[in-house]
C-alpha cells in the first residue's frame, strides 16, 4: 500500500527540494522537515491506551502510547537525515543503521554496515531512505530486516520521492510493507535517477557533489 501525503506544507517544501538553487544547508533542513510531517501520517496508527492522572484541575483518563514500542532504521547514507529529525518526536524508539550504497553501474545495491536493535522483532519499524529509485536498496534493506525478524506487516517504508519503478519492486519483493512518500514522480533516466526528481540525496545533503 502507497501513501502519498498531499498535504500543502509537504509539497511546498519538496519543491524547494527539487529546486537546483536550494544549497547544502536549506536542503538537510528541508529534508528533516519534510520527514517530520511524513511521520506524522506514517505513525497515525500508533495504538493508544489511556493512563489515569490528576491535571492541576481534576483528575482523568487521558491517551498515551502503547502497544509495539518502534525502531527507525535508516539506509545510509542519506537515510540519517530522515531519522535525526523523526526520533526527536519519539526519543523512546531505537535507531538502526544499514549501509547501503548503489553501484553506479549496475545500479545494485551494495551492503556495508548493518546495526539493529537486537529486539527488532517485536517492534514497528519505520525505514527511512530520501530516495526510492530502482527500489534496490530498499527492498535489500526490508530483506535483512525481516532476515532479523521484523515482520513485514510491522514495516513502513518512508521515503520523501518515489519512482513508479521501485514502488512496483517493493510490491513484488514485500507486499506486506507500506510505504509513505510526499510524491510518486514519472520515471528513472538512463541512469537510474527520478525525473523529475531532486538529484542525489546524498550529495545535496552532505555536500559531496
Ligand atoms: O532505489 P535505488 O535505485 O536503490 O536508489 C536509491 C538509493 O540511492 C541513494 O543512495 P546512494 O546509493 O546514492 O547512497 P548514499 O545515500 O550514500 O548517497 C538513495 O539514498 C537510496 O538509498
Ligand atoms: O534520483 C535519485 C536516484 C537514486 N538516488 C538519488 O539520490 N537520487
Ligand atoms: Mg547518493
Amino acid at each position: 500500500m502507497v501513501t502519498v501525503v498531499t498535504h500543502p506544507l509537504v509539497q511546498h517544501k519538496l519543491t524547494l527540494m527539487r529546486d537546483e538553487r536550494t544549497g547544502v544547508k536549506e536542503f538537510r533542513e528541508l529534508a528533516g522537515e519534510v520527514s517530520l510531517l511524513l511521520a506524522y501520517e506514517a505513525m497515525r496508527d500508533l495504538d493508544l491506551a489511556q493512563e489515569r492522572l490528576r491535571t492541576p484541575i481534576v483528575e482523568d483518563d487521558f491517551p498515551v502510547l502503547s502497544g509495539k514500542k518502534l525502531a527507525l532504521v535508516a539506509i545510509l547514507r542519506a537515510g540519517l537525515v530522515m531519522t535525526e529529525a523523526i526520533v526527536d518526536l519519539v526519543p523512546a524508539a531505537k535507531v538502526g543503521h544499514i549501509g547501503l550504497y548503489r553501484d553506479p553501474q549496475t545500479l545494485a545495491p551494495v551492503a556495508y554496515y548493518n546495526k539493529l536493535p537486537a529486539d527488532i522483532a517485536d517492534r514497528r519499524v519505520f525505514v527511512t531512505d530520501p530516495m526510492l529509485a530502482t527500489g534496490g536498496s530498499a527492498s535489500a534493506a526490508i530483506r535483512s530486516l525481516k532476515d532479523a525478524g521484523a515482520q513485514g506487516g510491522n514495516i513502513t517504508l518512508m521515503c520523501i520521492l518515489t519512482a513508479p519503478e521501485g514502488i512496483a519492486v517493493i510490491e513484488r519483493d514485500h507486499p506486506d510493507v507500506r510505504i509513505v512518500t510526499a510524491a510518486v514522480d514519472s520515471h528513472l533516466n538512463d541512469h537510474g535517477y527520478i525525473v523529475p526528481g531532486l538529484g542525489d540525496a546524498g550529495d545535496r545533503i552532505y555536500g559531496t557533489k
